[in-house]
């Protein structure tokens, strides 16, 4: 699996753009006229103000609360890089809110609270009751964190959860399960040493006593070394009570015939030496984050009979606390809970361990670049398996209502099931499995425009990525001083740079060039500049004689010019059938508008073969097909002699017996309303088309840029489809990730 390879700059660089930070507030309601300001504020906002102070309940129907959690932490803890203050700890917990939102649907914010005084902390938390439907804690050190979370879940009516402690004990419960399964041992038999007794130690251990493990089979280790019974030094009532009565004194002698080794607690804690003297089939949880007390690598080179897991994605077997906390939130917060008790986090272990002795689908497969099977390197499911969405909250959700705890049950449980798999956002889907399918591709991609920093940024992230290889066409001295400037220096050696004067191929590209253009006016001299000075040309030549699989460009002119050059060497054009297809994102939708780059004014015959050339390319990003003929008519009204070829389209697709939905014409709001779809029963679209077929190049670029510029979508392409070869063109405000997204199209497109 590859390593995701990042530098510092551009971790900061995540965080700062497109805005600082990681996520913000929208509203869900209308906030436009008189009348919507006067029903969401005052005088409006009074009537659910007084029903929800007669009777509380209607706070989860009246307000965001039933969908909200706060993230909050002091700092104390952050992942194993210790105290780093509230402030500090910031970044950690945008990302906990946002992991809610992508992987549950759960509105999460972050809550930072600057004291370390856990008196302080319990009353900030509580008096914050009434706005939240959970809390979860985060990243607050031990014993502090056991007297924090005990009281306010005595003091709140929410469910209140120490990620850190019980997240963590649930996946690494689940993990074991399966892991001793593959080992053929029993829990009760097992020798378990646990390294770090904190906040997740703690709760890891006694999670996995509550399931059988025997105390005295038990060693907890510290920073003072083994906890045993009758010390003194750094103890506290939560380590004594998993103290022993033993001789050993120190990680390396407790490991010695260990089973299973759990680390909570620093990287590089574990040496080789010491996992070299486990038992046979030993299990390791390296958990620590966010370095590993030992990698993988290390573990096995001494061990090859271990099982080993970490808390990173970047290493098979993940065990992170994200694989729970989302689904046991979404599971409480759909029944109202009043708690997350044990039955619920032991529901949700062994959801976990069931799911990953299933058979994987595909698309997991596909994410992962291979297929994953139950066994030794895949013991738990991966964080982008899409059914972890409807399988662990039901089962949560089942055991809170069987254990009393859910103010409101969930009757049928089969539609809440299909509820749960509408939750999640399909684009997300749909880029994770479009970036899995150029993972597999392992393209040669060239990016024609080196002398732009957002290309070389762009180019960087597809090396680091894993996409493939990036070919970057430049000067060396310029590629370095900007790579450096963009504080990426080290990234020099990773990209390939070229240029005409580097090729050796230069003379066969011109004799090439000259060989499509002699007989279009252009003379040997004119052949040299183009193939030697024009980097869109020189990269097309590249792309024709096959040393590069695909090609970016159009980051640094207008697109028409671009296709142009690359027109010298290629047949893009209507002609020849090439069609662009422009891709928007926007609020959990994926509509394409096509021909965005090809034909000025397509007649129907055109328009049929776009649709076909846009069928083509959504099926290939793994969207089914459902094409409109849009125009300012329906089904030929109001008439007009410019919405004829609109009506048209649709008959010719019919005479050629295609095999995807199409329908026209129509306007827009009708194309992509099912409501307004409905006004018509005899039309065929079986719901929102998510093909539009616009009649002009003029409309295309209208409607794109509209929706960039007012909506804020999301906008990859124009995919240049229609011809064998990959080219994606970019646009001039393309942002180094817009740039990249297109290199991952055109990847697919090799892939
Ligand atoms: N994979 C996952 O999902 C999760 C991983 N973690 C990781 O677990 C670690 C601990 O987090 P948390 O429990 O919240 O932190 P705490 O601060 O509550 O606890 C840390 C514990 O680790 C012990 N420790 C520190 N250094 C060493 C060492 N060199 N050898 C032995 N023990 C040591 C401390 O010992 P002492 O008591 O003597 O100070 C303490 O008991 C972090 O690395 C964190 O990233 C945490 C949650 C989830
Ligand atoms: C994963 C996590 O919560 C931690 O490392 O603290
Ligand atoms: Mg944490």
């Amino acid at each position: 699996m590859p390593n995701p390879k990042f530098s510092r700059e551009e971790a900061l660089a995540f965080h700062l753009e497109p805005t600082p930070g990681k996520f913000e507030v929208t509203a869900t309601v209308p906030m436009t006229t008189q009348r919507d300001l006067s029903l969401a504020y005052s005088p409006g906002v009074a009537v659910p103000c007084e029903e929800i102070a007669r009777n509380p309940e209607l706070a989860y129907d009246y307000t965001n609360k039933g969908n909200l959690v706060a993230v909050i932490s002091n700092g104390t803890a952050v992942l194993g890089l210790g105290n780093l203050g509230a402030l500090g700890s910031k970044p950690v917990m945008e990302g906990k809110a946002v992991l809610f939102k992508r992987f549950a649907d759960v509105n999460s914010i972050d809550i930072e609270l600057d004291t370390e005084d856990p008196e302080d902390f319990i009353k900030a938390v509580r008096l914050m009751g009434p706005t939240f439907g959970g809390i979860n804690l985060e990243d607050i050190k031990a014993p502090e964190c056991f007297i924090i979370e005990q009281t306010l879940k005595e003091q709140m009516d929410i469910p209140v959860f120490h990620d850190d402690q019980h997240g963590t004990a649930v996946i690494c419960a689940a993990g074991l399960i399966n892991a001793l399964h593959l080992s053929g041992k029993k829990i009760e038999d097992c020798r378990i040493v646990l390294n770090g007794a904190g906040a997740a130690g703690i709760a890891c251990i006694e999670l996995l006593k509550s399931m059988g493990a025997r105390h005295e089979n038990c060693i907890a280790c510290d920073t003072k070394g083994v906890i045993y019974q009758g010390r003194q030094d750094g103890m506290n009532q939560w380590k004594s009570a998993h103290a022993v009565s033993t001789e050993l004194r120190t990680l390396e002698e407790a490991m010695k015939d260990a089973d299973v080794f759990l680390g909570v607690s620093v990287k590089g804690a574990v040496t080789q030496d010491m996992v070299k003297s486990m038992a046979p089939d030993p299990v390791i949880f390296a958990m620590a984050n966010p370095d590993p007390e030992i990698t993988p690598e290390d573990a096995h080179e001494v061990r090859p009979d271990a099982i080993v897991a970490t808390g990173r994605s970047d290493y098979p077997n993940q065990v992170n606390n994200v694989l729970g906390f989302p689904y046991l939130f979404r599971g409480a917060l759909d029944v109202h809970a009043r708690a997350i008790n044990d039955e619920m986090k032991i529901a949700c272990a062994h959801a976990l361990a069931r799911l990953a002795r299933e058979d994987v689908p595909d698309e997991v497969a596909i994410a992962y670049g291979r297929k994953l099977s139950f066994g030794r390197d895949y013991i738990i499911p991966t964080p982008f398996d899409p059914r972890l969405i409807h399988t662990i909250p039901p089962a949560v959700a089942r055991a809170c209502m069987d254990t009393g705890a859910a103010r409101r049950p969930i009757v049928d449980m089969d539609a809440y099931e299909l509820a749960l798999k509408s939750r999640l956002d399909p684009t997300a889907s749909i880029m994770r499995s479009i970036n899995a399918r150029a993972r597999n591709a392992q393209a040669r991609m060239i990016f024609a425009e080196g002398d732009d920093p957002r290309v070389l940024r762009a180019a960087v992230q597809y090396t680091r990525t894993g996409f493939g290889h990036a070919v970057v066409v430049g000067r060396d001295e310029d590629v370095k001083q900007k790579l450096e400037a963009a504080g990426l220096g080290d990234a020099f050696d990773e990209i390939e740079i070229t240029n005409a004067a580097k090729t050796e191929h230069l003379e066969e590209y011109k004799s090439f060039l000259y060989g499509k253009l002699q007989r279009r006016g252009f003379d040997q001299q004119d052949i040299h500049r183009l193939a030697a000075r024009d980097r869109h040309v020189f990269s097309a030549l590249m792309l024709a004689h096959g040393h590069g699989d695909g090609l970016v460009t159009g980051a640094t002119r207008k697109s028409a010019h671009v296709l142009d050059r690359i027109n010298h060497v290629f047949d893009a054009d209507a002609e020849h059938g090439a069609v662009g297809v422009t891709t928007l994102l926007h609020k959990g939708r994926i509509v394409m508008i096509t021909d965005t780059l090809v034909h000025e004014w397509p007649d129907e015959e055109d328009l049929a073969n776009i649709a076909e050339r846009a069928a083509d390319v959504a099926r290939g990003l793994g969207i089914e097909p459902r094409v409109a003929f849009v125009s300012f008519s329906t089904f030929g009204y109001p008439r007009s002699e410019r919405a004829e070829k609109m009506h048209r389209a649709p008959m010719v697709l019919e005479a050629r017996g295609v095999d995807f939905e199409f329908e026209g014409e129509m306007t827009v709001d009708v194309a992509l309303n099912k409501a307004a779809q409905d006004y018509y029963p005899f039309q065929r679209l079986t719901g929102p088309a998510n093909i539009l077929v616009v009649p002009a190049r003029h409309s295309a670029s209208i409607s794109t840029k509209l929706m960039q510029e007012m909506a804020g979508a999301t906008v990859i392409g124009p995919i240049l489809a229609g011809i064998d070869k990959s080219i994606q063109i970019c646009s001039s405000t393309s942002t180094a990730s817009d740039i990249l997204n297109m290199a991952v199209l055109a990847a697919c497109k090799v892939g």
